[in-house]
């Protein structure tokens, strides 16, 4: 303790003293006092305890440091050994072996990929509409859900599947015979061929489910454990581990026919699979081996499936919280794709319109203010590291973890245009949900930047549709929920689209209102003055934005509990006519 102690007291930065396992809750819980932690500390603090020197930064110009000088604040691999299960891969490893990993799995997030997920959510969405309306007491004009969130989660892996690894997923209920010659056995049928006892959805839902015991102990002991438990996890372990390789098979066969070279490589696993093909000298440092296309396209899944369905999840639920917002989200629909259908609307021209509006504007808002990784790690390996911000420097001290802080830093009011809070006391609304503030007319000179957030350090410069000027571009360092640099997510554009996408199919048709049975029921609800409404209305809205304000984050930040909502058709809300 002492000698961490000394180390904080010569790094020049502000620092608190505690136990590790204050560390640990700390970690767990700094989303909730984020705030007040920097307002106490300042942007950039460290906790130090007998095994550890932690560091929270909520600073731009730290934090852009953090993410470009990838040697000196490297990603500490071994706190994602948790998601490790089929090997390495582009998320948990460093050094050479990343760059090998991210020469390949990076690009194969393509324009073509891009066009397939807003092909399939779209999709997607109307079927997710579809299954609602089916429920009990439901029908297609009014649909009652009890939690939105399954139904985002299915909706991200069946956007996944399709996109991902070329294998369009159906609702239950839609009929097996539209995937025609799509149809693999197992992996979107529930016919089950060979040694398969699962399907690939449910293997899927049970490692999801309890991956926690293959991150504690080796796979080894685990098949020694009796526990019925573990057999099943094994099971589906094993399963998953055959059904990708079953689809690399798939599609190598379709890259070796030829004739469907294109069809096999608009996917992301595609071009995986076509890397592991090559001999390591023929392929100038772009290969996989085939456990590694495994062990990339789990990750692919693991990492851009919850993450996705929290954010499509979460705005639902913000927009039905905010039905004035949601006049304007449909207002910017309707002139954008007027009377056309969803299966004419265009990915070329309707996409970039749809995010430079509220429907951006709202996904943008959903993230800043519930980042699905609340904090992005680093570690100092070597030597102590120089940190420069506000015109001084720092020494961050060896072995130092550090978190950048995305709350932190997205929800401080030095760094991003705010109005007073219409719903706290506050003197900022940067902890309520205001979409508008992205938008040009909320634009302020002290807000624009350079930065082409398009372009990595590592050089790679990919077409986006979010660099030009139809939102809020913040400073660098300032809005991080993909972090930056190097190591950004390269599924930032995917998820954008999709959400995009489920957004704008879902609110053309529907409107979206809290359930509030629990204070009156329909016929009540009718023969209430719009005063009644708006105050019954509001008790629903304090009740779900306390959910929101309470929710946890495990790997992601996530609602625990849920909220009733009703969609109903375009002109037959109940509730809406009282918020303008
Ligand atoms: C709202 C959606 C998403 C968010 C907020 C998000 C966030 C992030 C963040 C913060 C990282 C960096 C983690 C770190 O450095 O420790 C990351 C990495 C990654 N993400 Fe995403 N992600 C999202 C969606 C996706 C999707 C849809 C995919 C794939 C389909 C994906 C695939 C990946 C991969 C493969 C990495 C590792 C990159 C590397 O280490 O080089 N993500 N993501």
């Amino acid at each position: 303790l002492n000698r961490n102690i000394a180390a904080a007291k010569s790094s020049g930065l502000p620092y608190r003293i505690s136990t590790y396992l204050l560390i640990l809750a700390h970690v767990h819980r700094s989303w909730h006092y984020a705030q007040e932690m920097r307002e106490e500390l300042g942007e950039v603090y460290l906790i130090v305890s007998p095994s550890q020197i932690f560091m929270s930064c909520s600073n731009a110009e730290a934090n852009v440091q953090l993410t470009t000088r990838k040697r000196d604040f490297v990603k500490p691999v071994e706190l994602y050994a948790i998601v490790d299960i089929y090997g390495p891969s582009i998320l948990t490893t460093e050094g050479e072996e990343w760059k090998r990993h991210r020469k390949v799995v990076a690009p194969a997030f393509s324009e073509k990929s891009n066009s397939l997920v807003w092909k399939e959510s779209l999709r997607q969405g109307l079927e997710m509409a579809k299954v609602w309306s089916k429920l009990e007491g439901n029908n297609s004009r009014v649909m009652k859900v009890e939690d939105t969130a399954p139904y985002t989660a299915t909706l991200a892996l069946h956007v996944i599947s399709a996109a991902g690894f070329g294998v369009r997923q159906l609702w239950a209920g839609e009929d097996e015979k539209k995937l025609g010659s799509s149809a693999i056995p197992g992996f979107n049928t529930s016919r089950l061929t060979g040694n398969h006892t699962l399907t690939f959805k449910e293997s899927l839902k049970t490692l999801l489910g309890s991956i926690i015991w293959l991150a504690i102990f080796p796979v080894s002991l685990l098949q020694k454990s009796p526990f019925q438990l573990h057999k099943k996890l094994l099971r589906a372990y094993s399963e998953c581990n055959e059904y990708f390789l079953e689809l690399c098979d798939f599609k190598s066969k379709q890259l070796e026919l030829g004739e469907t070279t294109e069809k096999g490589t608009m996917d992301v696993m595609g071009p995986l699979v076509k890397a592991s093909e090559k001999s390591p000298e023929d392929s100038k440092g772009a290969y996989l081996t085939k456990q590694e296309v495994i062990s990339n396209s789990w990750i692919i899944l693991f990492a851009g499936h919850e993450t996705s369905a929290n954010i499509a999840h979460l705005s639902l639920l913000f927009f039905a919280i905010e039905l004035e917002k949601q006049g304007h989200l449909q207002k910017d629909i309707d002139e954008i794709v007027g009377s056309r259908t969803s299966d004419h609307w265009s990915y070329e021209t309707d996409l970039g319109r749809l995010w430079n509006s509220w429907v951006g504007a709202s996904i943008n808002e959903t993230l800043r203010l519930m980042p699905p990784l609340i904090d992005i790690p680093k570690i100092v390996r070597g030597a102590p590291q120089p940190l420069t911000f506000d015109g001084k420097t720092v020494e961050v001290p060896t072995s130092t973890m550090i978190h950048m802080s995305a709350v932190g830093a997205q929800r401080n009011p030095r760094y991003w245009p705010h109005s007073p809070s219409k719903i706290s006391n506050k003197n900022h609304d940067l902890d309520d949900w205001v979409p508008e503030r992205w938008l040009s007319s909320t634009k302020k000179d002290a807000h624009k930047t350079t930065h082409n957030d398009s372009e990595s350090d590592d050089g790679e410069n990919t077409t986006s549709f979010d660099s030009n000027d139809g939102l809020l571009v913040p400073p660098k360092g300032v809005f991080i929920p993909f972090s930056e640099g190097a190591r950004a997510c390269p599924g930032r554009r995917f998820s954008q689209i999709e959400v995009t996408a489920v957004l704008a199919v879902i609110f053309r048709s529907y409107s979206l209102e809290l359930d509030v049975s629990e204070w009156a029921n329909d016929a009540q609800v009718e023969k209430m003055s719009e005063d009644e409404r708006r105050a019954v209305y509001q008790k629903a809205m304090g009740k779900a934005r306390a959910l929101i304000a309470a929710s946890q984050s495990e790997i992601f930040l996530q609602v625990r509990g849920n909220y009733p909502v009703k969609f109903v058709k375009r002109g037959e809300e109940k509730f809406m006519g009282c918020f303008f």
